[in-house]
């Protein structure tokens, strides 16, 4: 079957979205060749029937992709990117993962007529509930960006920006978010388990504690504010606790202190 796609680093993000297209009917496993140097990740590719090689040597000489997915990290993407040189300036589409590296980057390696797109990811991606957000340079066409949001529909929800400036805070938002997340479930298993639980029960208390307040954010349209209140009881318990994480707006700050910390390493990282 004629290669479509090449995957270029098959780790923790490019597995991810791989999973997912796989899984939905928007893309053959046979259509996609991956490229990644560890053997145990490309077995895991294999797993899903896709083909894989160790570098870009391996890539068959008639190959002609519709789209080459880079999802390496910032760090080695000038590198990688050198690989795919002969697929610049023409029909083939690029599309970087990469925290901070811009689109100018990726054109002066390309070629300045390559259609690129960023898109950063997030790692739910894998099971269907990633948040994907592109910037697309002005050589990729409307039919392009559709095709291009429907595929990366099948990991989550898409959404596109015209500042490619904003990228950088939504890798410190959405890209980096679930870790902000997952360490706050660990904090409210810890705390848990001083308060006396069974160290399994405050896992468990946490995780469906975050999982449903986040569903149900999601779904029932109503503002986080106003969930906020309906738990909150006048002097009950949770104003007791709103009264140590919103006092002097503490975990605001925090928080915003954080996707800062984000922000200002993602413009780094495109340096
Ligand atoms: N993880 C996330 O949550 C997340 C979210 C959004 C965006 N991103 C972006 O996604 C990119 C990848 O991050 P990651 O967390 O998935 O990193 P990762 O787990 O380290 O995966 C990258 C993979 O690429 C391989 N690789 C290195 N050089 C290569 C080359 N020339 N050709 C093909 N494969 C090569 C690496 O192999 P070696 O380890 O052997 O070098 C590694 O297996 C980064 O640019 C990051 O900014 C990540
Ligand atoms: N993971 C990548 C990083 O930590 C980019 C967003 C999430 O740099």
């Amino acid at each position: 079957m004629t290669i479509k796609l090449i995957l270029a680093g098959c780790g923790n993000m490019g597995y991810a979205m791989l999973a997912g297209w796989v899984k939905s009917t928007k893309l053959k496993a046979a259509e996609v060749l991956v490229v990644e140097p560890a053997e145990a990740l490309r077995s895991r590719a294999e797993a899903l029937d896709c083909l894989a090689v160790a570098d870009a040597t391996g890539i068959p000489a008639d190959t002609k992709p519709e789209l080459v997915v880079l999802a390496v990290k910032p760090q080695v993407i000038r590198e990688a990117t050198a690989a795919y040189k002969k697929f610049g300036n023409g029909e083939t589409t690029f599309l970087s993962v990469a925290a901070g590296t811009p689109v100018a980057t990726f054109a002066a390696i390309l070629g300045e007529r390559t259609p690129i797109v960023r898109c950063m990811p997030n790692t739910p991606a894998a099971i269907g509930k990633g948040m994907m957000v592109m910037f697309s340079n002005s050589l990729v066409s409307e039919t392009t960006k559709k095709d291009v949001a429907d595929l990366l529909s099948s990991s989550g929800a898409v959404a596109a920006i015209d500042d490619e400036v904003l990228m950088d805070a939504v890798t410190a938002v959405s890209g980096s978010g679930p870790a902000y997340i997952f360490h706050f479930i660990e904090c409210l298993t810890a705390a848990g388990e001083h308060a006396g639980l069974p160290i399994q029960t405050a896992k468990l208390l946490a995780m469906q504690t975050v999982y449903g307040a986040a569903a149900l954010a999601a779904e029932s349209g109503e503002e986080p504010g106003l969930l906020r209140q309906q738990v909150t009881s006048p002097n009950g318990t949770t104003a007791a606790a709103l009264g140590v994480l919103m006092g002097g707006d503490r975990l605001k700050n925090l928080v915003a202190e954080a996707v800062e910390a984000a922000r200002a390493r993602s413009v780094e990282l495109g340096k």
